[in-house]
């Protein structure tokens, strides 16, 4: 893999931005996603994480990276991540956070690669970010957010996932499963990357529960969520599985240390 080098033009807002895209068999989406982005936000670096699809995704991105070079080979803004088998998104977004990291980026965005996050509402995450938000979700169940086109047992899962780890976790984050997001580059620095073992989607509502637990601050704003035209969703009964499992120990855990440090400050009177 080619080194990055992130933009020149540190006058563009989004200069210093990230997008990571990670992949399995999405060749006929990745070209259209990455097109709609630079239609976008033209400065916009963008990493995308391949599990080895077995549809050619990973050598159709080399194409595209590529073909956004110039003639010399330098400056693209599109960067590939070959990864040998299927890990799991958590996995690849950790993969793609320490890449971004080690180059410099200051804003690190996930982002799918199926045209359910539109780029064209990725200004509205990255404002919060420079409003001082240390982590942005977009988020579908705020006001004025939407979901379009998803199979209603999929919207009624999202949703019941939601209130469930509003309840379990006790935060008021109203999209906390949603995979849209900004993070400042100091959240993940803080984060101990290392120490989080989700591989499904429950990797989103991990990482925000530990950068709410470290006490960063916490923003939505409202986005469409548009369901895939092309391909198909990786969502499977281990995914949910292990998400119901995670939260509800995540939430006892919080429960039982806040009763322990309750305990101790009454015994210590
Ligand atoms: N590299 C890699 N990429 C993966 C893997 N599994 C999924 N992806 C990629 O991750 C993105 C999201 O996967 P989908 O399977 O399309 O997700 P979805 O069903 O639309 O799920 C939506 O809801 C989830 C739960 O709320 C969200 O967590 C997710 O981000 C998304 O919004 C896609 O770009 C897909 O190719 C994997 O094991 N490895």
């Amino acid at each position: 893999m080619a080194a990055a080098t992130p933009a020149g033009d540190t006058s563009a807002p989004s200069a210093r931005t990230l997008v990571i895209i990670p992949t399995y068999n999405e060749r006929e989406n990745i070209g259209r996603i990455v097109e709609r982005l630079h239609a976008a936000l033209p400065h916009t670096h963008v990493l995308i994480v391949d599990d080895g699809s077995p549809d050619g995704t990973g050598a159709f991105a080399d194409e595209l990276a590529a073909a956004d070079r110039g003639p010399d080979g330098s400056g693209g803004r599109i960067e590939v991540m070959h990864r040998t088998e299927k890990n799991g998104l958590g996995a690849a977004y950790i993969a793609g956070f320490r890449w971004g990291l080690d180059r410099g980026y200051t804003v690190l965005v996930e982002m799918d690669a199926d045209g359910s996050h539109a780029p064209e509402q990725l200004h509205l995450l990255l404002e919060q970010v420079d409003a001082g938000a240390d982590l942005v979700l977009g988020s579908r169940y705020v006001p004025g957010g939407t979901v379009v086109n998803w199979p209603w047992h999929r919207e009624v899962l999202s949703r019941g996932g939601n209130i469930y780890s509003r309840l379990a976790l006790g935060v008021n984050v109203q999209d906390i499963t949603g995979g849209y997001r900004a993070y400042r580059r100091h959240v993940l620095e803080t984060l101990d990357l290392d120490a989080i073992a989700s591989h499904g989607y429950c990797f989103q509502v991990d990482l925000a529960w530990r950068t709410l637990q470290a006490g960063f601050t916490v923003g939505e704003v409202p986005i469409t969520f548009t369901e895939r035209e092309i391909g198909e969703s990786k969502m499977s009964g281990n995914i949910v599985q292990e998400a119901l499992l995670k939260v509800t120990l995540w939430g006892v855990e919080s429960r039982l240390s806040k009763g322990r440090a309750l305990l101790a400050r009454s015994l210590g009177r």
